[in-house]
């Protein structure tokens, strides 16, 4: 069955709309300016509430080892997102530092950039493929762009790896069936304005990648 993460959420209610939809992971962003960061404690609430439920997944970009040690404290995720410019060591350090596992968020946008794959497979936990951030975007992930997903074949793709960037409803499906892939993550395509999930989007999301 497809792996379904649901990433960005900032309220109760949201959260149990995915829970209920089905999802495999929530995500929830450390990142200020993102329409979809939430405070420590919203963090620690949203995350007790999905504790049993998903796997809960702390997005993080650079994080300073305050900042890692705090919101591993407050969520004690099962995952830690690395959405930065992390390098492989400090990637293998975070997970030394916290014992917990990590996902390595790697942009794509040229064969070129899948040299990265490479050099994190074996070091990362999970990777996860996203649209290079446009130039001049102010966040790093969650713009809603696509990369393109033929560069993908052929490609030595760790097990577990996730697909993301510009996926939604409408070609969720077509994206799993083009790169093979059975791993998904999405933001704003359940979004009806910047950082505000929609119940309705993320069901059919849901319905759409499992279909
Ligand atoms: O979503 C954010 O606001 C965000 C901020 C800073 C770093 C990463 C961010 N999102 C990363 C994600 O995991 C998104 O789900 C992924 O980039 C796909 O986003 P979208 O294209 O909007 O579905």
């Amino acid at each position: 069955m497809t792996e379904i993460k649901i990433c960005g959420l900032s309220t109760p209610d949201t959260l149990d709309a995915a829970l209920g939809a089905g999802a495999d992971w929530v995500g929830f962003v450390r990142f200020p300016r993102s329409p979809r960061h939430v405070e420590l404690e919203t963090a620690r609430a949203l995350s007790r509430q999905a504790k049993g439920r998903a796997g809960r997944v702390v997005l993080l970009v650079d994080p300073d080892d305050a900042s890692l040690h705090q919101a591993v404290e407050a969520m004690e995720p099962d995952l830690i997102q690395l959405h930065g410019r992390e390098s492989p060591e400090r990637v293998a350090e975070i997970r030394a530092l916290t014992g917990l596992p990590v996902m390595k968020a790697l942009g794509i946008a040229s064969a070129a950039d899948l040299a990265s794959i490479t050099a994190y497979a074996g070091i990362a936990d999970r990777l996860l493929l996203d649209a290079k951030a446009p130039p001049g975007a102010s966040l790093p992930g969650g713009n809603g762009v696509s990369f393109d997903w033929d560069l993908l074949a052929g490609a030595a793709l760790p097990a577990g790896t996730m697909l993301s960037g510009g996926l939604g409803p409408a070609n969720v499906a077509e994206a799993l069936a083009r790169t093979g892939l059975t791993a998904v993550d999405v933001s704003s395509g359940v979004e009806n304005a910047p950082g505000s999930k929609d119940p309705a989007r993320i069901a059919a999301f849901v319905a759409a990648a499992r279909g």
